[in-house]
């Protein structure tokens, strides 16, 4: 098995590096910080992809960011939310919640401003991201969504990895495999 996999995003192709996250398990790791390129080719994609009419686009630290604001400007959209990792100073009243990612070993949290609950009140909400893998984000973002009064009603992302694959709920670009960490050691020993 190779050591890095070949993404194919519509016209755009990347070579992303195998990585374990596990015993068991390795990714190809899909970094949207810093390309711009698939960014914006990304959110033009997704954007037309958007039937039901929304009032914000959310997203969740770090890499969902440069999606989301992409989205917003092509939507004409003046402000989109952020479900922040950490607690800041700057906050009023933080709501937050507990997650567990699968790239991360400790339990994350996502924490959301109550100017921007106050904001997304009673609001129709698309959360947006840069992968959809274990649904763990997914799940606690739109618990915490729920508690401040408002509704998902779409899930984007640029790709679907593992079983996020069969979701019918969420909308993607491309598909991406999990891989076998034995399988990825064995090839890696060949080299
Ligand atoms: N393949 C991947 N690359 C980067 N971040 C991820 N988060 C979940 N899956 C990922």
């Amino acid at each position: 098995m190779q050591s890095s996999y070949e993404l194919t995003v519509g016209k755009l192709k990347r070579t992303l590096p195998i990585i374990p996250i596990n015993q068991t398990t390795a990714i190809a790791s899909f970094v949207l910080l810093g390309d711009a390129e698939l960014a914006h080719y990304a959110a033009i994609e997704l954007t037309k992809r958007i039937t039901k009419p929304f009032d914000y686009f959310v997203t969740i630290e770090t890499k969902g960011i440069p999606l989301a604001e992409e989205m917003s400007r092509l939507a004409g959209r003046q402000h989109y939310v952020v479900l922040r990792k950490s607690e800041k100073l700057y906050m009023r009243n933080p709501m937050s919640i507990q997650v567990k990612s699968i790239t991360t070993t400790n339990v994350q949290h996502l924490v959301l401003d109550a100017t921007d609950a106050d904001l997304i009140k009673g609001k129709r909400i698309i959360l947006v991201d840069d992968v959809i893998s274990t649904g763990g984000s997914l799940v606690a973002a739109e618990d915490l969504l729920n508690r401040a009064g408002a509704s998902v009603i779409g899930r984007y992302a640029i790709l679907a990895e593992g079983d996020a694959g069969n979701r019918k709920d969420c909308d993607y670009l491309a598909q991406l495999p999990l891989f076998s960490l034995a399988d990825v050691e064995t090839d890696l020993g060949q080299h």
